[in-house]
């Protein structure tokens, strides 16, 4: 966590510290196979003393004189270790001793994990301890089982407890041991015992029958592994092992009487073949052969931007102003001491734009207090856009943000580079900005599922959606996301249309791809609702719940392209000026939005909407309810923060892309990541001068309303080619107006009208949303009849 902390006073115990043992790795290397070595040493040199030992005692005495030869394989040296060890010390559990220097040093040349190594050599002294102890107690004299310190703990312990003692005490020490190390229990016992019992009466059972009896193994093996499952449960929880234990003995017993019944019953088991269901093998087929599909395969050289098309700052980085934040603090502390309020603790934690002064009070004073004393504290510190969390959810202080005098730019590199970003397995991650604790804030649009943005004017919410789009630029391959751009405005989005190939979606006839017309919006918003519906329709079809499920089926091959499937990108609509489409169109714009945010978080439609006059009429009830992301940026009163967040917080914000997010609960203060317009268009022209998809996305055709519904359409005022539509919809008993302006070459507009005079004639039904209409005239010859009869 990237979180900078500066205490204003110094403590003044200076803490000591402990010299550190850190080894280089070629130390470590020196180190490591030294105990190896040593380990092997003493294992040799134990193991020779069996058969040396006795032959090398007399020579111990002289062990300083080079003429005594000792037979220990390992020497003088050996002979001496191993009497030190095995004689002198614990007997043959010294061989334990080996093992420990031995892993040590593997461990050390492995750098693996200390504290396991301690566990090892904590039990495996107290084993050494038990375990000489124990052969000491079998032997009356000092001998080389139990080693001297075997014997001389047995004798002190059976001067004072007598052998009973001692033996018990022993047994008392193994329980422990068992207990604590391999958690046994009481109950494993008693279950061991138990199907200990169960296996020996099977084995006694006497089956002949060769089949039968490899059937009874399988069962056996059956029982195993149940046993073994519940010597699992035992390990972990008690209360559930009491349980099983108790059933496992009635299951066991249940079953060898079945199967004792079924023993005079021959039994012919005919061999099943195995049937895969065609659709599975023919899937797993294509896989095998052609590989999983891969959407991206077709701009399959494409590059993405690189990070230096992005900015670097000179003044990144947060910078400790020591003067600043101890005259804030001070003036916080005299703020609230003139209203008699004590603090206990004081803590500033510093970003990018804020600096977050996080206060303890004194017990016993009520939050409101603070809480009001907002404009004071404002006063005090004569600055602008101090906001006071009382409580901090979650911490149990007191948080008072007060804006840096200077503040640092968040550049969009910074926060695209960053490796939550770069790292994260987000669907849509989008790298907002970085928070009061300077960490950078990631968010994921697939799970928004859309997002609202609004603010004054010049607060940074241009910024904002460009730092949106270029992060998933950064992230998406061309075929995974494609985007719809609305932007009254004219200005702001223009750039985005270089990369109108790779990344944009659009209406079939329309020429611009970036939407200015409200018009034309209103024809988008109703194709984005029908590629909905198509898609559930697809959804619906492949058994999946949601838009990634599906795409996973793709790419495994498990849906038929011929049925309509294909793998289906993200589509996210952004409309920069919200405000401006609900005043002229209102309803006709408010409805579809409204559809698509209720219905289009599952099949990856997701929407964006910013505006700059967060009124209740802009951001109606119904808008609100389906946006819980929302980000709110500079705004000029409580109310439309109100409006905004469902609380105030924005009006005390400070501009320039400092915001507020909100995903439904908690608010969090961020600061937007700054992204200019030469950035952006660097970044378009890199992407649009690669190759391209050969058109936009095509967005299904939608016939708009003002096409005309009205049937009472003037015959003299009929297209001229309205014969030969009429022909072509009958024969193709189809009525969609792509299909005429493919049949007849027609622009969109003309085949919408003929549709419409198709539709007053009675030879085509009603609009029927994403369907085409009905033909309502069988045949030629009634076509040729209706048209007659018309004269
Ligand atoms: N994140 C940011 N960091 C630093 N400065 C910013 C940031 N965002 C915006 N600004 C500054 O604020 C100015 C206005 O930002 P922007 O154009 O995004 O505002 P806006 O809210 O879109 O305004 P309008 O609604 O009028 O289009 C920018 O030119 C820039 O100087």
């Amino acid at each position: 966590m990237a979180k900078s902390k500066t205490k204003t006073k110094r403590d003044p115990r200076k803490k000591f510290k402990l010299p550190s043992f850190k080894l280089s790795s070629q130390q470590k290397l020196v180190l490591g196979s030294f105990l190896v070595i040593f380990g092997l040493i003493l294992f040799i040199a134990f193991v020779s003393f069996f058969f040396t030992g006795e032959a090398d005692q007399s020579s111990l005495s002289n062990f300083t004189s080079r003429d005594i030869k000792t037979q220990n394989w390992l020497s003088k040296s050996g002979a001496w270790l191993s009497d030190f060890f095995i004689q002198r010390g614990f007997g043959m559990a010294s061989f334990i001793f080996s093992g420990l220097i031995f892993i040590s040093g593997v461990y050390v040349l492995m750098n693996l994990n200390k504290s396991k190594l301690r566990k090892h050599w904590f039990w495996g002294i107290l084993i050494v301890i038990w375990l000489s102890v124990f052969f000491g107690f079998f032997k009356d004299e000092n001998d080389i089982l139990g080693g001297t310190i075997g014997f001389e703990v047995n004798s002190f312990l059976q001067d004072y407890i007598g052998k009973i003692g001692t033996s018990l005490l022993l047994l008392f020490g193994l329980i422990t041991y068992l207990a604590i190390r391999f958690k046994v229990t009481f109950e494993s016992f008693t279950h061991l015992f138990k199907s200990a019992k169960n296996n020996i009466k099977d084995e006694f059972s006497g089956l002949d029958d060769e089949n039968i009896v490899s059937f009874d193994n399988n069962l056996s093996d059956e029982a195993e592994a149940i046993k073994s499952a519940f010597d699992l449960s035992d390990d972990t929880n008690n209360a559930s092992e009491t349980k099983s234990s108790k059933i496992t003995p009635v299951e066991f017993e249940v079953s060898t009487k079945d199967i004792d019944e079924d023993l005079d019953i021959e039994m012919e088991v005919e061999k099943v073949s195995e049937e895969l269901s065609e659709k599975d093998n023919l899937a797993n087929k294509l896989v095998e052969d052609f590989g999983l599909f891969d959407p991206t395969l077709e701009l399959a050289k494409y590059q993405f931007p690189p990070l230096d098309l992005l900015k670097k700052y000179d003044s990144e980085g947060i910078q400790i102003n020591q003067e600043e934040l101890e005259e804030n603090k001070n003036k916080i502390v005299e703020t609230l001491k003139n209203y008699s309020i004590g603090i206990a603790s004081i803590k500033a934690t510093i970003g990018p734009t804020v600096t977050l002064y996080e206060i303890v009070p004194d017990a016993g004073i009520r939050i409101s207090k603070i809480k009001n004393l907002e404009d004071d504290i404002a006063l005090s510190l004569a600055a602008l856009g101090i906001r006071i969390i009382a409580p901090i959810p979650g911490k149990g202080t007191i948080g008072i943000e007060v804006p840096n005098k200077n503040a640092t730019i968040v550049s969009m590199r910074s926060v695209i580079a960053s490796k939550k970003f770069q790292s994260s397995e987000m669907q849509l991650p989008i790298a907002l900005g970085k928070t009061i604790s300077n960490e950078t804030f990631v968010v994921d649009l697939a799970k928004m599922p859309h997002l609202l943005m609004a603010g004054a004017t010049g607060q940074g919410k241009s910024v904002g959606l460009n730092a949106v789009l270029t992060s998933l630029l950064y992230k998406k391959h061309p075929a995974e996301v494609k985007f719809i751009l609305v932007d009254p405005k004219k200005v702001e989005l223009t750039l985005f249309n270089k990369i109108e190939r790779h990344y944009l979606a659009k209406l079939p006839d329309s020429e611009e791809a970036i939407i200015t017309d409200n018009n034309k919006v209103i024809n988008t918003l109703n194709s984005l609702c029908i590629e909905m519906d198509n898609r559930y329709e697809l959804l619906k079809n492949a058994m999946c719940r949601n838009i990634a499920e599906y795409n996973v089926k793709f790419k495994a091959r498990k849906l038929n392209p011929n049925e309509g499937h294909q793998f289906l990108p993200y589509i996210i609509l952004v409309v920069d000026e919200f405000a401006d489409l609900i005043m002229t169109a209102g309803k006709e714009v408010e409805t579809p939005i409204a559809r698509l945010a209720q219905l289009a978080r599952a099949i990856g439609i997701h929407l964006i909407i910013a505006t700059q006059r967060p009124s209740v009429n802009v951001i109606t009830g119904i808008i609100k309810a389906n946006f819980p992301a929302r980000i709110a940026f500079r705004v000029t009163s409580k109310i439309d923060s109100r409006t905004i967040l469902d609380s105030s917080g924005a009006d005390q914000l400070i501009g320039r892309g400092d915001m507020l997010f909100t995903q439904g609960n908690d608010v969090i203060r961020v600061q937007c990541a700054f992204v200019d317009t030469p950035e952006v268009e660097k970044i378009t022209e890199f992407i649009g001068s690669q190759k391209a998809y050969p058109d936009a996305y095509m967005l299904p055709e939608y016939i708009g309303e003002e096409s005309g519904t009205s049937l009472d359409i003037d015959i003299s005022d009929r297209d001229k080619l309205f014969k030969e539509a009429a022909v072509v919809i009958v024969t193709a008993q189809q009525g969609s107006a792509s299909l005429l302006q493919r049949k007849l070459k027609l622009g969109y507009n003309r085949a919408g009208r003929l549709i419409d005079q198709l539709e007053a004639a009675g030879i085509v039904g009603p609009f029927e949303g994403s369907k085409a209409r009905q033909v309502l005239v069988s045949d030629l010859t009634a076509l040729d009849k209706l048209l007659e009869d018309e004269i």
